[in-house]
């Protein structure tokens, strides 16, 4: 679609007024959203919540010519437009200090609510020690096609793309990879896979902030890294590192999920906090970033996850699936955002 000309921003202050407000978003970035082409005036979202589309539509349907306004969703370019990587609008690092805080767990239902929210999603594991994107996506006997011998043709599964050092090596294999090994291998994957256009390609790091994670930080033109952390001082410390590791490398820290939160009791709805509270509220304010969520500890998302079953399809309106919404929503926001005040790339080499 060709926009030919801007409509006028007084003609449509109230309902630049109305979007700003509903998303919490200044106005004068909110403004560049609406375009006029000839009698059709639409806007433009740029991130990820088709979710929200309706409630949209109904705040608007109460101002004068808010009907007309045709809602889109075209989610723009992280970061500096050049680091678009092959039609990937957003590369985005998902990281945590410590290992088995849910990190993969939290990229998968992440990437399934993205796509809900009406975005292309792709899933990159690079956690090349210990990959479980396949058996999460349930597709851990397949392998990537490759009609050239060289580029790959990445899996799909619940309508996300993928590829994983899973599909390619026996586990036992790449386990005892040294750092050049395994940063190569990964090099390779992103490269060598012939992504489709992509939204968001959600990168799964290993875990822990050492060398290894450090070099992949800086290889991969990421625009910004979502920080998964568990409530407890012992996973907060980590978390804390991972942090510091990003801030030396100039990725942008878009955010903390607090994972494992609490368990909320089925029979009688008690919250417990099993691993303390309020370490992400913490965290969070310690690096003046923000808080994206909390998803409880519950047995529905370790028997879908690790059964390679997606609970974000299958109940939508469950309210785990919801938190899971909400966290993709803040984040690919936030993800905006941070793109407004750009960084420098680090190119891949
Ligand atoms: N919120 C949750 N509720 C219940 N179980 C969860 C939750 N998050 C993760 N799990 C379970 O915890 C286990 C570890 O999760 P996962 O593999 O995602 O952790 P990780 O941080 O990626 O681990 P690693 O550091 O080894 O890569 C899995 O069995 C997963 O199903």
């Amino acid at each position: 679609m060709f926009f030919k000309k801007r409509q006028d921003a007084t003609d449509i202050s109230a309902l630049v007024e109305c979007v700003a407000n509903f998303f919490g978003m200044p106005q004068q970035t909110v403004n560049g959203w609406f375009m006029q082409d000839g009698g059709q005036l639409s806007l433009n979202l740029p991130f990820a919540c088709a979710s929200r589309h309706q409630a949209l539509r109904d705040a608007l349907n109460n101002l004068d010519g808010g009907d007309k306004v045709q809602i889109r969703q075209n989610v723009a370019f992280g970061g500096d437009a050049k680091r678009g990587h092959r039609g990937i609008r957003n590369l985005l690092a998902v990281a945590s200090g410590k290992g088995g805080v849910g990190k993969s767990t939290t990229t998968v239902n992440l990437a399934l609510a993205l796509r809900r929210e009406g975005a292309r999603v792709g899933i990159l594991d690079a956690d090349i020690y210990g990959p479980s994107i396949p058996l999460m996506l349930g597709n851990a006997d397949m392998q990537p096609q490759s009609s050239d011998n060289r580029h790959m043709q990445p899996l799909q599964a619940h309508g996300l793309v993928a590829n994983s050092i899973g599909y390619l090596v026996p586990a036992d294999d790449a386990a005892v990879w040294r750092g050049p090994m395994a940063s190569k291998a990964l090099q390779q994957l992103l490269n060598e896979t012939l992504w489709p256009q992509l939204d968001y390609l959600l990168i799964d790091m290993p875990p822990g902030t050492g060398d290894i994670q450090l070099t992949l930080a800086q290889q991969i033109p990421v625009c910004g890294a979502l920080v998964v952390t568990t409530p407890q001082n012992i996973a907060l410390a980590d978390a804390q590192k991972a942090i510091a590791m990003f801030n030396k490398v100039n990725v942008p820290v878009l955010g903390v999920l607090e994972n494992m939160s609490y368990h909320q009791c089925e029979q009688c709805g008690h919250k417990e906090f099993l691993f303390a509270q309020g370490g992400g509220e913490q965290i969070s304010q310690q690096n003046a970033v923000p808080l994206l969520g909390h998803i409880p500890l519950d047995i529905h998302i370790r028997e879908y996850t690790d059964a390679g079953k997606a609970l974000i399809v299958e109940k939508p309106d469950s309210p785990i699936s919801q938190a899971y919404a909400q966290a993709a929503r803040a984040l690919a926001m936030q993800l905006y955002q941070s793109g407004l005040n750009c960084v420098q790339a680090i190119d891949i080499g």
